[in-house]
């Protein structure tokens, strides 16, 4: 596998034989990925434990790695992860912190048009630093309604305006200042809240900078920002200023450098509203949600919103084979979402009896694909790192993640606990109890005269990660590892090499899986970073 070039690339001049035919085409450098999933006798599709790399020869440093690679036609990332769109995954606030680090969030559509579009207005009109929806309260609410969002949120602050909503006019702020001695429970916020009159404010308009001058000087914790009418715009928070970072990878649209964000519709008539909405707050991609993408109302839907909508970009799915894909590409899709069944808590192949190990539909999707130029995104089943590395590896432009991300302080919903361990709730949009909080505008079938309600996943829990803003930079200095283990120095080159046979890889057998993680301790700890 090693080539002159290659190996004389580090300052070594010494000549290097190159390996011999027999040696190299003898299986002991692994096998091409053609040999894997097209010459492939016994009819195996694989995932991705099944798979291994061979080592490929390190010539550059871990930090040369470009892990940036195509998400659509049009979009690029420079972290390659996406995060899916589930109730349990993407509002603004994972969608923010994912666009911060160089992903896109997909904010899911168990909401209401109004909602949704509310949420991508959240993410587009974001601004380092400045808390553009804080939690707000009425003078009327009591201390017991500040305790409980205390505990549920995790935060003390919140301003009080006269309709207890951002945009309402600032009469106050509680602080932790305020509760800490409060003993009756039913008192009124207007009661022991810190007066407008006592509070430094900022005025509309006002630089990052400056707040934080402002914050240094009057000693606050919190700063409100007001425009000329007295009514809040957002609010600024020190410990926020404190740990703010620039963030030299986020993913921001050209023109007008905002955060970029996708979301979710489904396939019915009312989903074009639903477009049209998204399209106004701002949305760059919209992801079209099915199980099985190759249907009659998914290509209407990506043909009528291609032509009416054509600077934001599509992508359709999921699919597995490329006869499904050929139909979404020929639709006009910008990008494709591979994976049927395979998620954490998908239950669609038990169900259905229908889906694709997913290394398989990776390879065979991705590949077909590129002849049209459209990136494929894989989706589920990604549990680790090197899950990433491999799908990028097979042919994907990005990866999508529900579990993995789920659990986060980014992701929807507070932590509870279960047996001593912090837990976030996770599941399946397919579930029952997804099903019923979406309204079941998806499941009444027109055509049915049972309404019968046929799940096709789960509803559980997933332990606590902590931040995003310390997960993704692990992932992606993990996938860096990765692919310079395999002697890759980007997402491009793994491709180039994918596709000219230089990627080697090996089925491992089951005692090999069982080999290749933990194995044979009494006990073990696993931390990941
Ligand atoms: N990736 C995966 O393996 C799976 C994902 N999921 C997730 O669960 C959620 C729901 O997925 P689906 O059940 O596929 O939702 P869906 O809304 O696409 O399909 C549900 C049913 O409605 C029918 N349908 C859709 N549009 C229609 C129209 N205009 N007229 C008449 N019938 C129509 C479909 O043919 C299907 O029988 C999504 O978020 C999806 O991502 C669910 C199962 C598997
Ligand atoms: O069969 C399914 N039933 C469901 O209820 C369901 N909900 C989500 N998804 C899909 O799973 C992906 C997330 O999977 P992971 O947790 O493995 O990342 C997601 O990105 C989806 O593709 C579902 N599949
Ligand atoms: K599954």
């Amino acid at each position: 596998m090693s080539s002159k070039k290659e190996n004389g690339s580090n300052g070594s001049k010494r000549k290097l034989v190159e390996l011999d035919e027999e040696t190299l085409n003898s299986g002991a450098e692994g096998f091409t990925a053609s040999q894997v999933f097209v010459k492939n006798p016994a009819c195996v599709a694989y995932t991705y434990d099944d798979l291994i790399m061979m080592p490929g020869h390190i010539h550059f440093g871990v930090g040369d790695v470009d892990i940036s690679s195509n998400f659509t036609r049009n979009i690029r990332l420079n972290a390659p992860f996406v995060s899916s769109p589930m109730d349990t995954v993407t509002e603004h606030q994972m969608a923010i912190t994912m666009a911060l680090q160089g992903g896109i969030g997909i904010i899911h559509s168990n909401l209401s048009i109004e909602e949704q579009a509310a949420e991508v207005r959240i993410v587009k009109k974001f601004k380092n630093g400045f808390i553009l929806d804080p939690v707000c309260l009425g003078p009327e609410s009591t201390a017991a309604d500040v305790l409980k969002i205390k505990r549920q949120k995790g935060f003390s602050s919140f301003p009080i305006t006269d309709n207890g909503k951002i945009g309402g006019r600032l009469m106050g702020i509680i602080s932790n200042r305020d509760t800490a001695f409060i003993e009756d429970r039913k008192a009124k916020v207007k009661e022991f809240m810190t007066p407008r009159e006592k509070l430094v404010v900022a005025k509309d308009g006002v630089s990052l900078q400056e707040a934080n001058e402002i914050l240094k000087t009057s000693k606050k914790g919190k700063l409100p920002v007001v425009n000329e009418n007295d009514e809040i715009v957002a609010l600024i928070a020190r410990t926020d200023l404190q740990k703010n970072r620039d963030n030299p990878l986020a993913s921001k649209d050209k023109v007008n450098k905002q955060l970029l964000v996708g979301a979710a519709i489904g396939t019915r008539p009312t989903d074009r509203d639903r477009a049209a909405a998204l399209v106004e707050a701002g949305v760059n991609v919209i992801i079209i949600d099915s199980s099985q993408g190759d249907s009659v109302y998914q290509i209407e839907m990506v043909q009528y919103l291609k032509e009416k909508y054509p600077d934001v970009d599509i992508i359709a799915g999921n699919v597995v084979t490329p006869s499904q894909a050929n139909r979404l590409i020929q639709a006009g899709a910008d990008g494709l979402r591979v994976g049927m069944g395979i998620g954490s808590i998908c239950t669609t192949q038990e169900v259905c009896a229908v889906g694709r190990a997913q290394a398989s539909a990776v390879y065979h999707v991705a590949k077909f694909a590129k002849k049209f130029g459209v990136p494929i995104i894989a989706d589920g089943g990604v549990k680790s790192t090197g899950h990433i590395t491999k799908a990028l590896c097979l042919g994907a432009g990005s990866v999508m993640m529900g579990s993995m991300v789920a659990g986060t302080d980014e992701s929807p919903g507070e932590y509870f606990y279960q047996d001593g361990v912090r837990l976030k709730r996770y599941r399946g949009m397919g579930s029952v109890e997804a099903m019923d909080a979406g309204g079941d505008k998806r499941y009444v079938w027109d055509d049915m005269t049972t309404k019968v309600k046929v799940a096709q996943g789960v509803s559980g829990a997933v332990q606590d990660k902590g931040t995003l803003r310390r997960y993704i930079p692990y992932l992606m200095q993990g996938v860096g590892h990765g692919l310079q283990d395999a002697g890759i120095k980007s997402v491009a080159e793994a491709h180039e090499k994918l596709y000219s046979d230089k990627l080697r890889f090996e089925i491992r057998s089951p005692a090999a899986q069982k080999e290749g993680s933990v194995h044979g301790l009494h006990s073990y700890q696993k931390r990941l970073y």
